[in-house]
C-alpha cells in the first residue's frame, strides 16, 4: 500500500548485488509509475527511466529540453512505487560539472539507485539517430568525476554513456568507444553503456576494454539488431534495457483503440486486450487501502486514556 517501504538504500544495495551477480539484468522501461508495479510484479529485477520516454510524456522530442526537476520528480514517482532499484537517463547531466554534482545529489534525493550520464553536446539526440557530437574528452570525463565526487551514498551506481561510437564510420568508432570507455571508468564510472552498437562483436569489444558492468540498449528501430537476453549474456553484458518498449507498445494501442472508436462507434472490440478494472484495482493495491480503513476504523483507543 502507498509507497514502497524497500529504502533507497537497500535499493542501491540490490543493484549492486544484481550486477555483481554475474547474471543479465533486465531492466524494462516504465512509462509511469503503475508500470513501474508491472515490471515488479513480472519478476524482473529493475526499473530503467528513459530520458525519451519522460520527454515524450510530456509531448516534446528527446533533445535535451527536459529540466532536472523534471525528470527527478517523475523519476522519483516511479521509483517509489516500487521495491526495485530504478536507474534513470540524466542525460548530459544538466549542465557544466557543477549542475551535474548537483543531478546526482538531486537523483539520490528522489529515491533513484543511479543513473547515466552522457558525452553528447547540447542539445543531445537519441543515441540511434545521425547528426550526433560528442564533447571532447577532457569535458566528458569532467562530468563523470564530478558525479562521482557529489554522491553521498558509494552504492549510487554513476554509469558513463558515451555516443562516440556513431560519430566516427568503421571500426574508428569503435575503437574510440573503447578508449573513452576506459578513461570514463578511471575518472570514476561505476559502468558503461556504449551507445548505438551494431553488433554483439561490437557489445564484446567494449566488454573486452573495461573491467566494470556493461549496459546494452535493446531499443527499438534503432542501431542495434535486437538481440535475445540470452544473445548479450554470451558476449557477457550485465544489464539491457528496453527503454521505450512498454510506451510505444501502449501508444500503439492507444491509436488502434482511438481508431475503433471513430470507425465503430465501440471499442468493445478492444476490451479483450485491456486490464480488466479488477486487474487494474489488483496493481494499486486497492484491497490493501479497504483493510487499512477497516483497522484504523475498528482501532480502540486504550481505556487509560
Ligand atoms: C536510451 C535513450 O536515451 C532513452 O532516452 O531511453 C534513447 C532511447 C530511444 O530513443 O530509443 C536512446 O538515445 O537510445
Amino acid at each position: 500500500m502507498l509507497y514502497s517501504k524497500t529504502t533507497p538504500e537497500q535499493k542501491r544495495l540490490a543493484l549492486r548485488q544484481g550486477l555483481a551477480s554475474g547474471r543479465l539484468q533486465q531492466f524494462p522501461g516504465a512509462f509511469n509509475p503503475l508500470s513501474a508495479r508491472l515490471i515488479q510484479e513480472k519478476g524482473f529485477p529493475g526499473v530503467y527511466i528513459s530520458g525519451a520516454v519522460l520527454a515524450n510524456d510530456l509531448g516534446l522530442p528527446d533533445i535535451g529540453l527536459t529540466t532536472l526537476t523534471e525528470v527527478a520528480t517523475r523519476a522519483g514517482q516511479i521509483a517509489r512505487m516500487t521495491d526495485l532499484p530504478a536507474i534513470v537517463d540524466a542525460d548530459t547531466g544538466f549542465g557544466e560539472p557543477m549542475n551535474v554534482a548537483r543531478t546526482v545529489q538531486e537523483l539520490e534525493n528522489a529515491g533513484l539507485a543511479g543513473c547515466h550520464i552522457e558525452d553528447q553536446i547540447n542539445p543531445k539526440r537519441c543515441g540511434h539517430l545521425d547528426g550526433k557530437a560528442v564533447v571532447d574528452l577532457d569535458t566528458a570525463l569532467k562530468r563523470i568525476r564530478a558525479a562521482a565526487d557529489a554522491r553521498r551514498d558509494p552504492n549510487f551506481l554513476i554509469m558513463a554513456r558515451t555516443d562516440i561510437r556513431a560519430t566516427e564510420p568503421g571500426t574508428g568508432g569503435l575503437e574510440a568507444a573503447a578508449d573513452r570507455a576506459r578513461a570514463l571508468v578511471d575518472a570514476g564510472a561505476d559502468a558503461i553503456f556504449p551507445e548505438a552498437m551494431g553488433t554483439l562483436e561490437e557489445f564484446k569489444a567494449i566488454r573486452d576494454a573495461v573491467d566494470v558492468p556493461v549496459l546494452a540498449n535493446m531499443t527499438e528501430f534503432g542501431k542495434s539488431r535486437l538481440f535475445t537476453a540470452a544473445e548479450l549474456e554470451a558476449v557477457g553484458i550485465n544489464l539491457v534495457i528496453y527503454p521505450v518498449t512498454l510506451l510505444r507498445i501502449a501508444m500503439g494501442a492507444a491509436e488502434r483503440t482511438l481508431e475503433a472508436i471513430a470507425a465503430h462507434g465501440t471499442q468493445e472490440a478492444q476490451v479483450e486486450e485491456m486490464l480488466t478494472r479488477s486487474r487494474l484495482y489488483e496493481l494499486v493495491d486497492y484491497e490493501a487501502y479497504n483493510r487499512f480503513d477497516t483497522s484504523v476504523f475498528n482501532f480502540q483507543v486504550p481505556g487509560r486514556y
